[in-house]
């Protein structure tokens, strides 16, 4: 696990590690500015000329340092401070000092096309509104150069707390950033505009109790060894079982995919309750699964009932529509479940201005909606959610006592307490029909299996995305189908299986 942090918890352990570790603010800058040059030639940049771009604050500081250590080192170098003397932070007058004594080239108007390299050091963790005036137009003249860009700390213009361009930003090669990623450079478009980054080690102290309202964590792949051990001794009824209520006249596929994915992912049992149309369909393509059936005339209540008393797992939604026997199949969960509840899609739908009625549900309820749905049962539009995604998927899990997956190209996670997740795994691939449904069948093969609610809902997205990687390593992002995500499943708990 990753800890991620937002711009202003990032200025918070810069403090404490300045006042209360008493480590000097300059002895901070020195390794920051040594880890970005150690960065230039680990990544090849090319260093003919270059071009260091400043503001005035302690990101522009750590510029000037990066600076003085080129040319000392030979490499013929520009600074550029964009603002005014009388805004320069107290490390920043002093870097220029020093930067004065050693005779390096200070440059008024810059002109990027001239050089092969540009580092990036106008704003950092310090942004604070929209670019403008002459920062703009040097940001975007940096853009239309040829030049290689790092970006230092964060690409300026980039929000470090959301990932918004705030005005204009710039397109970096790669970031270095320091002590730990910031949430900015994780959602986009701030991770398009980073590309490559690389986290420096500076000496930033984390005190072991810290106040943050947040504490934002991203799985990576040693996190997939959480997934439970198989007991060599276990029988069906070891690994789950999932009642799960789906489909609908028309849609099949959304049930096989969420079952199919269940089993794939390790559930013992699945029964599959549908519509009698599905039943030719989903018994041919998926005949590892039970089914129960219901027709034009009744959902068929005892079977729900028994299948709710027989389950370890209830799943609700994909593909069922919004009719009125979708309704009555989930009021009927709703009323009589006991067990771990996952709702998506169309259960979600059905939700919408009702949510409180989850409120009596007497077991841990995951809801797994798209941004769509999201802003359908919270009242938050999508444009509110971009503007603050951790703080707003906490409040609405914590409001009702869920544990929220918003899914997107960074798909956030909470249960409403401090600790947060964003997922990193996945690619545009998935952005295909049907991969939401295999995410809500990998969920529930996780709960099957033991999980607790909130480590199903983050390892589950890591492991679906990671799934939907290497799927689109093998067919490529335009051609993998949700299909393939569940194919690769398998190759992943193959590896997981053969460590232990
Ligand atoms: N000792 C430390 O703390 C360490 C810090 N470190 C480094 O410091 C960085 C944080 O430094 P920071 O806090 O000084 O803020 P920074 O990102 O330089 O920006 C603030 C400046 O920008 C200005 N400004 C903001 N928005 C603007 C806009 N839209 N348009 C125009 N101006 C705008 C703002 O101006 P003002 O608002 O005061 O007018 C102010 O002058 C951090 O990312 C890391 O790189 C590391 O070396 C480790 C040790
Ligand atoms: N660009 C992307 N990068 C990473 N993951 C993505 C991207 N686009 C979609 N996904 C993931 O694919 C899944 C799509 O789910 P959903 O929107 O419910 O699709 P469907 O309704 O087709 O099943 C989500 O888990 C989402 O996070
Ligand atoms: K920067």
């Amino acid at each position: 696990m990753k800890q991620i942090v937002t711009g202003g918890q990032m200025k918070l352990l810069d403090s404490y590690t300045i006042e209360k570790m008493g480590i000097p603010s300059l002895v901070l800058m020195e390794r920051a500015a040594l880890s970005v040059c150690q960065a230039l030639r680990e990544e090849e940049f090319p260093l003919e000329k270059v071009l260091v771009l400043c503001g005035t604050g302690n990101n522009g500081a750590d510029g000037v340092a990066v600076a003085r250590m080129l040319h000392a080192a030979g490499v013929s170098v520009d600074i550029c401070i964009l603002g005014k003397k009388d805004h320069y932070t107290e490390e920043m007058r002093k870097q220029v000092d020093i930067a004065e004594n050693y005779h390096i080239s200070f440059v008024k108007n810059a002109v990027p096309v001239e050089y092969t390299t540009i580092v990036d050091a106008v704003f950092g963790v310090g942004l604070s509104r929209e670019v403008g005036g002459v920062y703009r137009d040097t940001i975007e003249a940096l853009n239309r150069s040829d030049a290689k860009v790092m970006a230092v700390d964060i690409p300026s213009g980039i929000s470090a707390d959301t990932g918004k361009v705030l005005g204009c930003a710039v397109k970096a090669d790669v970031t270095v950033t320091f002590a730990y990623e910031k949430a900015g450079l994780l959602f986009y478009p701030g991770a398009s505009y980073a590309r490559k980054i690389k986290t420096a080690d500076i000496g930033i102290y984390m005190p072991p109790q810290n106040d943050f309202e947040l504490s934002i964590q991203s799985c990576e792949d040693k996190d997939l060894f959480r997934i439970p051990v198989r007991k060599p001794d276990g029988n069906k009824g070891t690994f789950g079982k999932i009642f799960l209520a789906a489909g609908s006249r028309d849609i099949s596929g959304a049930a096989y995919l969420s079952a199919c994915a269940a089993l794939r992912t390790g559930a013992g049992m699945i029964k599959v309750h549908t519509r009698q149309e599905n039943r030719q369909a989903l018994t041919t393509m998926l005949p590892e699964a039970m089914y129960s059936f219901y027709d034009d005339e009744e959902i068929e209540k005892e079977q729900i009932l028994e299948g709710l008393a027989w389950a370890d797992v209830i799943g609700v939604g994909p593909g069922m529509g919004t009719g009125q026997q979708a309704e009555d199949i989930l009021y009927t969960i709703l009323a009589e479940g006991r067990k771990p509840l996952l709702i998506d899609a169309d259960g979600l739908n059905l939700l919408a201005g009702r949510m409180e009625v989850l409120a009596q549900y007497p077991a841990p309820v995951i809801v797994t909606p798209h941004l769509g749905e999201f802003s359908r049962i919270s009242g938050v539009s999508v444009e509110e959610w971009k503007e603050a995604p951790l703080y707003l998927t906490k409040r609405f899990a914590h409001k009702y006592h869920l544990t929220v997956v918003c899914k997107d190209s960074r798909t956030v996670i909470s249960d409403g307490s401090e600790e947060i997740f964003i997922n990193t795994s996945g690619n545009s691939g998935m952005a295909t029909a049907g991969s939401g449904d295999v995410l809500s069948g990998i969920l529930m093969g996780l709960l099957a299996q033991g999980l607790s609610a909130i480590d199903a809902a983050s390892l589950g997205v890591y492991f679906h995305g990671a799934a939907g990687d290497m799927a689109a390593a093998q067919k490529g992002e335009y051609s993998m189908i949700a299909g393939d995500i569940i194919t690769q499943t398998a190759e992943i708990l193959k590896k997981r299986g053969a460590v232990l």
